[in-house]
Parts: C-alpha cells; sequence; structure tokens
C-alpha cells in the first residue's frame, strides 16, 4: 500500500553539488517543513507568504541568535510540488560553510536528513510520478549526451508509463471478460471462445513487448555509454587516436613502445551515441611488472567491451601477435583501424581481409587526423542503424525494465503454450496475471520495499 505524505516525516538535503558556487539550495520537504524553515528564518512569516514566491530574508542560529547567512527562501505548498508535499528551498551563498551550517539548523530544527534520492522516492510514494518515471530522473542528470538526454526526458514525461499501463489495461480487459465467460456461460463452447480471446491477447502483447525489447541494445547504450575498448600493440597509435577523438590530450603519448600502463575510460559524443573509450596498454610478452599488470587489464577491457577497435600499424608488416590479437577479438563486436597511413604501407593488405573478411576496416592516421570522421560514422552506423532510427518511438534503456519485459514474455509463452496443450482456462489465467504483474513492477504499481531501498539509494544526495 502507499503511505500517504501525513505519515512521511520532514527531511532536508543539501540539493546542490558540494564545494565552491554562485548559490547552493538547501531543501526540506514534509509536513512540518514550514515550521522547521521559520524557526532559523528571519523576514516574512513564512506561514503567511503566498506558495511559490521566493522571499529574502536571513538565516538565524535561534540558540546563539547569531546570523548564518543572507538568503532567498522558496515557499512551494502541497499538493503541486516536486514531492507533493510543502517544500521550502533556501537559496544561500554557495560556499561548504554557510550551506552546511544551514542544514545542520534544519536538521536540529526538527527535519530528518535525507537519504539520496529520497525527495524523488517521496515524488514516487505521493503518486506523482510512476517508478519508471523516478528513474528516469537520474537517467537524465547522468545523461551524457543530447540524445541519451532525450530518451530519459521522454521517460520522465510517461511515454514508457502509458505504453505499459495500457498493456496492463488490454490485459486486465480480457482476465475480466474471461471471468464473465466461465461465471456466466451462454454458449456451450465457452471453453473454445475464452481460449481465444486468451490466445489473440497474447500474441498482440507479446508483440508489443518483443518490439520493445528490440530497442533494448540501442536503449542501453544511450543510458550508460558503449563501452570501446582500443586494443593493440603497444606503440600503434592507441592513445594518439583517443586524444584524437577527444580532442584533447588525455592520454601521454610517446614512441617508447608500452607508454599506456594502465586503462584510461573518457566519454566522448560520437553523433549523439555516447561511447566510453578506454585506452589500454599494449599487449605484447612482458616482465615488466607494472607492464604485465596493464597488459592483464587490456585483455579484461576486452572481454567487457561492447565493440573493440583493434588498431594495426600499417607502417610494419602484420607480427604473429597482431594475428594473435585478431584471434583473441575475434568473437567481440569489432572495427579494425588500420594507423599510421601517413607512412608507407608496409602491411600485407590482402593477408589481413583474408583473416578478417567480415570486419570493418578502415585508414586512420592520428597524428594528421585522417579517417576519424569515418570512424565515427561506422561506430554509429554499427549500432544504430543510421541517425534517424528508433528517434520517435518508445525507447526501453533500463537493466531492470529489460529483465521485466523478458519475465513478462515468458509469462505469454506459457499462456500460449498451455492453451496449446489444451490446459483448463483457469490455470492459463495464472500465466497471463503473471505477465500482468511483471509490467506492474516496472511502473512501480507492484514493488517491494527493499527494491525501493535498492533503487533510489543510487540516486544524487538531495534529489
Ligand atoms: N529549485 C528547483 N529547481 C528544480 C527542481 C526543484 O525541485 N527545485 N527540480 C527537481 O529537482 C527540477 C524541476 N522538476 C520539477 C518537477 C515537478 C515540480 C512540481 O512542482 N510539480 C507539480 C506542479 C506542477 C505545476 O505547477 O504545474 C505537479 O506535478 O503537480 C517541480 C519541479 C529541476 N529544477
Ligand atoms: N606517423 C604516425 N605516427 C603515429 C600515428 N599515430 C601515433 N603515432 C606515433 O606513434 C607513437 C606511439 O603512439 P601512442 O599513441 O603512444 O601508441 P600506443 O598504441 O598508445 O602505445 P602504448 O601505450 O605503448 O601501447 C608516438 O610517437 C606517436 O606520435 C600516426 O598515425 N602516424
Ligand atoms: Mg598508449
Amino acid at each position: 500500500m502507499l503511505e500517504t505524505a501525513t505519515e512521511l516525516d520532514t527531511i532536508a538535503a543539501i540539493s546542490t553539488p558540494p564545494g565552491e558556487g554562485g548559490i547552493s539550495i538547501v531543501r526540506v520537504s514534509g509536513n512540518t517543513a514550514l515550521d522547521v524553515a521559520e524557526k532559523i528564518f528571519k523576514g516574512k512569516d513564512l506561514h503567511t507568504v503566498k506558495s511559490h514566491t521566493i522571499n529574502y530574508g536571513h538565516i538565524v542560529n535561534p540558540k546563539t541568535k547569531h546570523t548564518v547567512d543572507e538568503v532567498m527562501v522558496s515557499v512551494m505548498l502541497a499538493p503541486k510540488t516536486y514531492t507533493c508535499e510543502d517544500v521550502v528551498e533556501i537559496n544561500c551563498h554557495g560556499g561548504i560553510v554557510p550551506t552546511n551550517d544551514i542544514l545542520q539548523l534544519l536538521l536540529s530544527n526538527g527535519a530528518r536528513m535525507a537519504k539520496p534520492g529520497e525527495f524523488t522516492e517521496r515524488a514516487f510514494l505521493n503518486g506523482r510520478v510512476d517508478l519508471s518515471q523516478a528513474e528516469a530522473v537520474m537517467d537524465l542528470i547522468r545523461a551524457k549526451t543530447d540524445r541519451s538526454m532525450k530518451v530519459a526526458l521522454n521517460q520522465l514525461d510517461g511515454d514508457l508509463s502509458h505504453l505499459i499501463k495500457n498493456l496492463r489495461q488490454d490485459i486486465l480487459d480480457v482476465l475480466a471478460q474471461v471471468e464473465v465467460n466461465i461465471d456466466y456461460p451462454e454458449y456451450d463452447d465457452v471453453e473454445t471462445m475464452t481460449s481465444k480471446l486468451l490466445r489473440e491477447k497474447a500474441v498482440e502483447v507479446k508483440a508489443q513487448i518483443k518490439q520493445l525489447l528490440q530497442t533494448a541494445q540501442e536503449g542501453k547504450i544511450l543510458r550508460d555509454g558503449l563501452a570501446t575498448a582500443i586494443v593493440g600493440h603497444p606503440n600503434v597509435g592507441k592513445s594518439s587516436l583517443l586524444n584524437r577523438m577527444l580532442h584533447e590530450d588525455k592520454a601521454i603519448v610517446t614512441d617508447v613502445a608500452g607508454t599506456t600502463r594502465d586503462v584510461l575510460e573518457e566519454y566522448v559524443n560520437v553523433r549523439g551515441v555516447p561511447l566510453k573509450l578506454v585506452d589500454t596498454a599494449g599487449i605484447r610478452e612482458t616482465n615488466d611488472k607494472v607492464e604485465k599488470i596493464g597488459v592483464e587489464r587490456s585483455r579484461k577491457a576486452i572481454k567487457t567491451a561492447d565493440l573493440v577497435l583493434l588498431v594495426l600499424d600499417s607502417s610494419n608488416p602484420l607480427s604473429d601477435e597482431d594475428r594473435q590479437l585478431i584471434k583473441v577479438t575475434d568473437e567481440a563486436k569489432r572495427i579494425i583501424i588500420l594507423n599510421k597511413t601517413d607512412l608507407p604501407m608496409q602491411l600485407d593488405t590482402d593477408e589481413l581481409f583474408n583473416l578478417v573478411p567480415e570486419d570493418q576496416v578502415i585508414r586512420t592516421s592520428a597524428t594528421e587526423g585522417v579517417g576519424l570522421d569515418d570512424l565515427k560514422e561506422k561506430i554509429s552506423k554499427l549500432f544504430f542503424g543510421g541517425i534517424e532510427s528508433n528517434q520517435n518511438s518508445v525507447i526501453v534503456t533500463n537493466a531492470r525494465h529489460i529483465g521485466l519485459l523478458n519475465q513478462a514474455e515468458e509469462a505469454l509463452d506459457s499462456v500460449l503454450q498451455g492453451l496449446k496443450d489444451g490446459m483448463p482456462v483457469d490455470l492459463v489465467q495464472i500465466d497471463m496475471t503473471r505477465c500482468w504483474e511483471f509490467l506492474g513492477e516496472i511502473t512501480g504499481d507492484s514493488y517491494q520495499d527493499e527494491l525501493l531501498d535498492q533503487l533510489f539509494s543510487q540516486f544524487c544526495l538531495g534529489k
């Protein structure tokens, strides 16, 4: 059951990032938000100001009577607020000391320290947003490209919620229809009729779930970034390529083989796709203790990557180590990069094409900045089939949602199998109901308290 606003205590937290800034915001939410704020605020009586106004005054320690800061205080009365509760936001000077002092004063005057994500959790508990919308708030904060942001914003707007709610309503309708048919059989062939209803609905919902799941790969990449490992032999130009992609000299580049010792991760926006570029240590047999560990990490990066960029030095013949690396990365989604094409070609491309007949091969010069546009184009094509795909449809991005959609689909498979096997309708109904429940967990229509704790604990403090 949902708790009502009156059962929840008043919480407070700093909602802006820690450190120095122009302004910091300390947020308070709950039944007694105004009482708590009023105790430490000198200015207009906050109980009498209009809702959704911002009010000038000072924060004064009620015990010592010392002025802590000069502030602006927003008063927003329930229910039309972020949490659906009374909200007070204290806009103070953005320094660590005033901000923390104000929070401490609120805590010693009746507020409790908010847990991470607790304001958004309240927006959920009080029914302003559903669970998938609450999750979108965090995706929005973490979005790394404009496209990732758009997907999160659509989810926050309730696009996914509406789709799921409609599916659930359809299932509920058919379940009700089946009940009626069982309770008041008007025809002799009621069993046949209800089976037909259930089958048709199961097929229809399954098709929609499948369609959603097809967006999952793209969705997950937009949300979490595409883990892209740049691998290859020492000195082939991996770090130089990373720097080129970032337009910044992040990684150390030297002509010494074995320069990169540890993996380096950086995000880069490639046509709206967030790439998590991972520069790795050049892979070779080595006795150097530090380099050895780096090489181990490179091997691990290959295993966990969504995409491997295997870099070869075109100004040198293919070596045995190169051939081995081609084998090691064979299972991965891969693009081969022939780097140093500004130098005379020494690599036997016929041999290479024989070794990797299926792969995209791109020629680059990291030093001259040649071939990088081509590389970006290929990456975005490889994962998104062009720029315009899925721009307007609902996209699932979240591993929790994907898991539940898979479970819902499995339940529908059981429905269809049961009908095929001539199982009694009341047993088939159970699987249909399970499907309805799995979908409901996406929007939080049903949930366990542990789930909320786990979800919101990943949020920012003050959100
Ligand atoms: N100062 C401040 N800025 C902020 C937030 C905030 O809480 N405080 N937000 C959050 O952290 C974000 C804005 N999100 C918000 C979402 C809904 C409501 C809200 O009050 N919704 C009500 C009333 C809407 C209306 O007036 O029409 C509702 O949906 O019922 C407020 C903020 C970003 N900026
Ligand atoms: N001519 C030419 N030189 C390049 C190119 N790319 C990189 N280099 C040079 O090759 C050398 C090695 O470059 P890095 O980027 O450090 O190579 P790496 O693959 O990261 O090497 P490790 O970190 O040791 O594995 C440097 O001297 C670069 O300037 C290129 O496209 N053309
Ligand atoms: Mg390097």
